[in-house]
């Protein structure tokens, strides 16, 4: 494989759901181990980004490639691989209900070798404490723990089954800054300790500046600019000036 080929190449990607066009021709890059955010403004599609190369969610045109081969030529079985190497935080959580915390972060690693509950409490606090949570919480469900709780849950779930791509929507919505700041020292551990390559969406801009090697802006269903923090901080560009600035006036609306 050429060093210069992307882990994830997006080349025209567009998405409409009934009239609404949300995806209008997405083009972007994803190198290995690199740690790539995406904003924009809300509800301009970057959950339905993410969803696309997930999978969950069929593109109407344009392509995405992983290591060079289009997901589109893969077979049922190349794409589950795919999958089983992907590891999403959905906005939500996605939590199960009626399992307790230990069950939902060891849920996608349950199918394979480990089997035994001790070990797998065991494995979900050590999930539990990367995300600065006690393990006290191991046995409650997640309707008896806060939100930002439910979310930590979900991330400690997401990572559990050690992913090499991570798809974080919105990780740090609902958290307090010390507990964000958690969560981003974690992502950047996963990216630069663990070579996982991650894609984050947020609205959090002290986080952008903390985890983006790269940072692509979204703006009427494609991606207008990238750069990285540096760049953030000096563009010229009226529509990411105003959105990194945190402006009501400006060409956004
Ligand atoms: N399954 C769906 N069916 C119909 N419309 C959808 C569906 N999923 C998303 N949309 C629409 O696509 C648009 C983009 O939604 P998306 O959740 O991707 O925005 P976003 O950029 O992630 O927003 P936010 O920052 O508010 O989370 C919205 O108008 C949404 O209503």
């Amino acid at each position: 494989m050429p060093q210069t080929q992307p882990l994830i190449r997006i080349r025209g990607l567009k998405k409409s759901f009934g009239d609404h066009a949300v995806l209008q021709g997405v083009d972007i890059d994803i190198d290995k181990g690199q740690s790539v955010v995406i904003i924009g403004q809300s509800g301009g599609g970057k959950s339905v980004l993410l969803k696309t190369i997930l999978g969950l969610i069929e593109a109407d045109a344009g392509s995405i490639e992983i290591e060079g081969q289009d997901i589109e030529t893969m077979s049922q079985s190349q794409l589950a691989s795919i999958r089983d190497h992907i590891g999403m935080l959905f906005q939500g959580g996605a939590l199960f209900d009626s399992l307790p915390v230990w069950r939902n972060i060891t849920f996608a690693i349950t199918q394979g070798h480990l089997r035994d509950p001790a070990k797998m409490q065991k494995l979900a606090s050590e999930y539990l404490a990367r995300v600065g949570l006690d393990d006290r919480i191991l046995n409650l469900r997640s309707g008896e723990l806060s939100g930002g709780m439910q979310k930590r849950v979900a991330i400690a779930r997401a990572i559990a089954a050690k992913p090499e791509i991570l798809l974080f929507d919105e990780p740090t919505a609902g958290l307090d800054p010390i507990r964000s700041d958690v969560i981003d020292d974690l992502t950047l551990s996963l990216v630069r300790d663990n070579g996982m390559t991650a894609i984050t969406i947020t609205h959090d801009m002290a986080s952008v500046c903390k985890i983006a090697d790269k940072i692509a802006f979204l703006h009427e269903g494609r991606i207008i600019w990238t750069g990285n923090t540096q760049d953030l901080r000096t563009t010229d560009n009226p529509y990411v000036r105003q959105f990194f600035d945190r402006k009501a006036e400006g060409p956004l609306h």
